[in-house]
C-alpha cells in the first residue's frame, strides 16, 4: 500500500531492531509477568518486589543492547578513570608523608633527593591523572551519545512500526515525552552520571586503602562511617524510586496535555477552550512541580546528611590522630596526608549522591522506554509472505468479522463481500456504522478478526508487505502534506520519479494549473508563507501522489463539507480522472460521488444492509434512497 496509509510496521524477520525487546517475550500462557508487559503498568507507581525485579531487569536488557557497539570503549574508559584516580589518590600522600616525613629531612642534610624524589613523583601523578581524564571525558561523551543515538533511533523506528491500534490508545503525547523529556533524563545520567561515578568510587577506595596502608586506625574510623551512609543510601534509594516514578508519569501527562492543545490548536480557539486548557495545563504542571520538589527533596537530606557524616569521621581522625602525635605514635606529615585524605574521601560522596539522584530519575525513564519497546505490532508481516508481482484489484471478503480489542464488540458482523477488480463502489451508512472499519481493514491496519479478505485471490496478512503497499492506496480525509516541496510531497509515494512523471501525475487530476500559480511552483514549500494552499487543494496534491503511485486499489475516505462548491468540482474532476479503471473503495458524503459509482454499498451497525447500483437502490426506496433525496434536497436538484 502506498505512503498514505503506511504506517512501516515492523515484520516479523526484522533485523535492523537490535533494540526490540519484544522479541525477547514468552508466549502469554507462560508469561507470569504478562500484566507488566509493554506500556500496560506505565502508569503504576508501586511494585511488589518480584514486579519490580522484573522491571529492572528489563531496563537493564535495553541498557545492555544500547551499549552494544561501545562496550570495548566503555572497558578501556573505565580502566583509564582507574588509573588517573589512582594517582590522583597519592598525591596527599607524596605531599605529606612522603615530602614531609621522608623528604624534609634528608633535605636538612642537604640531600637533594628529599625534594627531587617526591617532586618527580607528584609531577608524575599529576600529568598522568590529568591526561587520561581528558582521555576519558571524551571516550565516555562518545559511547554515551551513541548509546542514545542508538536509543532515540529504536523510539522513532519502534513507534512508528506499532499498529495504528496502539497509537490510537497511547497517543502522540506520549510517545513524544519517551522520545524528549525520558531521553534527557537518560542523558544526564549517561553524559556525566556514569563517569563521575566511577571516578567517585575509585577516588574513594584508593583514598581508603592508602589510609589503611598508611594508618589502619585512621581506616578503623573510615569503616565506622560506612555504616551510616549505608542506611541511608538504603533509604534513598527505596523513596526516590517511587517518587521518580511519579514525576515520570507526571511530565508524561504534561506534555500530552500541551501536544493535544497545540494539535487541536484549531478547536481550541474555535470553541474559546484556551482558558480552560491552561488551566488544566496549569493543574498538571503544578503536579509535576510537585512531584520534582518532592524528589529533589530527598535528595536535599541525603547530601547534607552525608557532608555531615563526611566531617564528623574528619573531626574524629583529627582527634584520635591529634593525640597519637602528641605521644610520638604518628608522624605529624602522616597525620596530615590522613586528614587532607580523610576530607577529599568524603568529597564524591557529593558526586555519587548526584549519580544516585539521576541515576533514580534515569531508572524511571528508561522503565518507560523499555516498556515502549517491549511492545509489539499486532499488524505483522508472515515468515514467508506471498507475492503478488501484478495485480488486477479483485477483492473478496468472506465470513469476515472484525472487533477492534479482544474483549470489546463485534463491530464489523460477518460480512461476504465480493468486489471485481475496476469497480467502484461507494459506501454510505450513518456516522459509527462502520464504514471506516471496512476500509482501514483492506488498508491493513488491522487484520479481521476471523474469516478472510483476499487481494486477487492471496489472503491479505500472508501477502507480502511491500506488495500491499504498492498495490493498495489510501487517500484519507485530512490529505497529510509533509514539511518540503510540492514535488517530494507528490513524489512521496514514488521518490525515484523523475520531474516529468510528478507533473503528468498532478497534470491528470488536475493539479497542475494551480501548483504553477503557486510562487515557485513545484518547489513551493507547502509550510512556507505563500505555500499555503487550500483544503482542495491538498486534495488534489494528494490525488496525484496517489495517481503516480498507480496502485490497482484505491481507497478513499471522502473530505465532507469542507470544500465549497468551486473546489468541490475541481475535487470531483480530480478524482474522476484518479480513479480511471482501477478499484476503488469510496467512503462518500456526495451525490457526485455516489453518481460516479458503479455500486453503492449500504452499511448499518456493521452489516451490509443495501448492495446494488445506484439507480437500483433508488428505486427500492430503502436507506440510499432517502439519503438519496435528502443530498438531492440540500444541493437543490
Ligand atoms: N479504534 C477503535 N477502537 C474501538 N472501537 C472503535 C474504534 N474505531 C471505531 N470504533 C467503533 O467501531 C464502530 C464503527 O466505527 P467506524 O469508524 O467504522 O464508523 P464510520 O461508519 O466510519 O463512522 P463515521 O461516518 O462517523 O466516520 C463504531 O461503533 C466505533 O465506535
Amino acid at each position: 500500500m502506498s505512503e498514505q496509509t503506511s504506517n512501516g510496521r515492523a515484520t516479523a524477520g526484522d533485523d535492523t531492531a537490535a533494540l526490540d525487546l519484544s522479541k525477547m517475550t514468552p508466549p502469554p500462557e507462560q508469561d507470569d509477568f504478562a500484566h507488566l508487559r509493554g506500556t500496560a503498568a506505565e502508569e503504576d507507581v508501586t511494585f511488589d518486589k518480584e514486579e519490580r525485579k522484573f522491571i529492572r531487569r528489563r531496563s537493564l536488557a535495553l541498557l545492555w543492547k544500547a551499549s552494544a557497539g561501545v562496550r570495548g570503549k566503555l572497558l578501556l574508559t573505565a580502566i583509564a578513570v582507574i588509573v588517573s584516580q589512582a594517582a590522583q589518590a597519592a598525591t596527599p600522600f607524596i605531599a605529606g608523608g612522603l615530602a614531609i616525613d621522608w623528604g624534609l629531612p634528608r633535605l636538612i642534610d642537604g640531600d637533594a633527593t628529599g625534594l627531587w624524589v617526591p617532586a618527580a613523583l607528584y609531577l608524575i601523578c599529576a600529568v598522568t591523572a590529568g591526561s587520561l581524564l581528558y582521555w576519558y571525558t571524551r571516550m565516555t561523551a562518545e559511547a554515551s551519545q551513541t548509546m542514545l543515538y542508538t536509543l532515540r533511533d529504536e523510539v522513532f523506528r519502534k513507534t512508528q512500526a506499532l499498529s495504528l491500534d496502539f497509537h490510537e490508545d497511547y497517543t502522540s503525547g506520549k510517545v513524544i515525552s519517551r522520545q524528549t523529556s525520558d531521553l534527557e533524563a537518560l542523558r544526564e545520567l549517561l553524559d556525566g552520571g556514569i563517569n563521575q561515578l566511577v571516578q567517585g568510587i575509585m577516588f574513594m577506595l584508593f583514598t581508603t586503602v592508602y589510609i589503611w596502608i598508611s594508618d589502619i586506625r585512621s581506616g578503623l574510623v573510615l569503616l565506622c562511617a560506612v555504616i551510616p551512609i549505608y542506611f541511608l543510601g538504603r533509604w534513598y534509594q527505596k523513596n526516590a524510586e517511587v517518587a521518580y516514578r511519579r514525576t515520570r508519569i507526571s511530565s508524561a501527562r504534561m506534555i500530552v496535555h500541551f501536544v493535544e492543545s497545540m494539535t487541536g490548536i484549531r478547536a481550541v480557539q474555535a470553541y474559546r477552550r484556551e482558558d480552560a486548557r491552561s488551566r488544566q495545563y496549569r493543574k498538571l504542571a503544578k503536579i509535576y512541580r510537585d512531584d520534582m520538589v518532592r524528589s529533589i527533596g530527598l535528595f536535599g537530606v541525603l547530601q547534607p546528611s552525608l557532608m555531615l557524616i563526611g566531617n564528623l569521621s574528619v573531626a574524629a581522625v583529627l582527634l584520635w590522630g591529634g593525640y597519637r602525635v602528641l605521644e610520638g605514635d604518628l608522624g605529624a606529615g602522616l597525620l596530615l596526608g590522613i586528614v587532607l585524605s580523610t576530607k577529599r574521601v568524603f568529597q564524591p560522596l557529593d558526586m555519587i549522591a548526584m549519580f544516585y539522584n539521576s541515576l533514580q530519575s534515569a531508572t524511571a525513564a528508561l522503565e518507560k522506554v523499555s516498556g515502549l519497546l517491549e511492545e509489539t505490532p499486532n499488524v505483522r508481516q508472515v515468515k514467508d509472505p506471498r507475492r503478488l508481482p501484478d495485480c488486477a484489484g479483485e477483492i473478496e471478503f468472506r465470513d469476515a468479522e472484525f472487533k477492534y480489542s479482544a474483549d470489546g464488540p463485534v463491530v464489523m458482523q460477518k460480512l461476504d463481500l465480493h468486489i471485481p477488480a475496476g469497480q467502484t463502489l461507494a459506501v454510505v451508512g450513518r456516522t459509527g456504522a462502520g464504514k471506516s472499519t471496512l476500509v482501514k481493514l483492506l488498508a491493513r491496519f488491522y487484520d479481521v478478526t476471523s474469516g478472510s479478505l483476499t487481494l486477487d485471490g492471496v489472503e491479505l496478512r500472508e501477502l507480502a508487505e511491500d506488495d500491499h503497499h504498492r498495490h493498495v492506496a489510501m487517500v484519507t480525509q485530512e490529505a497529510f502534506l509533509f514539511s518540503g516541496s510540492i514535488r517530494e510531497n507528490i513524489a512521496l509515494s514514488q521518490p525515484d520519479a523523475t520531474d516529468d512523471q510528478v507533473i503528468e501525475a498532478a497534470k491528470a487530476v488536475g493539479a497542475h494549473e494551480f501548483i504553477m500559480s503557486l510562487p515557485e511552483g513545484y518547489d513551493t514549500d507547502v509550510n512556507k508563507r505563500g505555500g499555503r494552499i487550500s483544503a482542495g487543494q491538498r486534495q488534489l496534491v494528494s490525488f496525484a501522489r496517489a495517481f503516480l503511485a498507480d496502485p490497482a486499489v484505491l481507497i478513499l475516505d471522502e473530505a465532507t463539507s469542507s470544500l465549497d462548491l468551486p473546489s468541490e468540482q475541481l475535487v470531483q474532476q480530480g478524482l474522476e480522472r484518479l480513479l480511471g479503471n482501477r478499484t476503488a473503495l469510496i467512503i462518500a458524503h456526495r451525490l457526485s460521488t455516489v453518481a460516479i459509482a458503479d455500486r453503492v454499498l449500504v452499511i448499518d451497525e456493521g452489516r451490509v444492509v443495501e448492495d446494488g447500483s445506484p439507480e437500483d437502490l433508488i428505486a427500492a426506496g430503502g436507506y440510499f434512497s432517502k439519503l438519496h433525496s435528502a443530498w438531492s434536497a440540500t444541493m437543490g436538484s
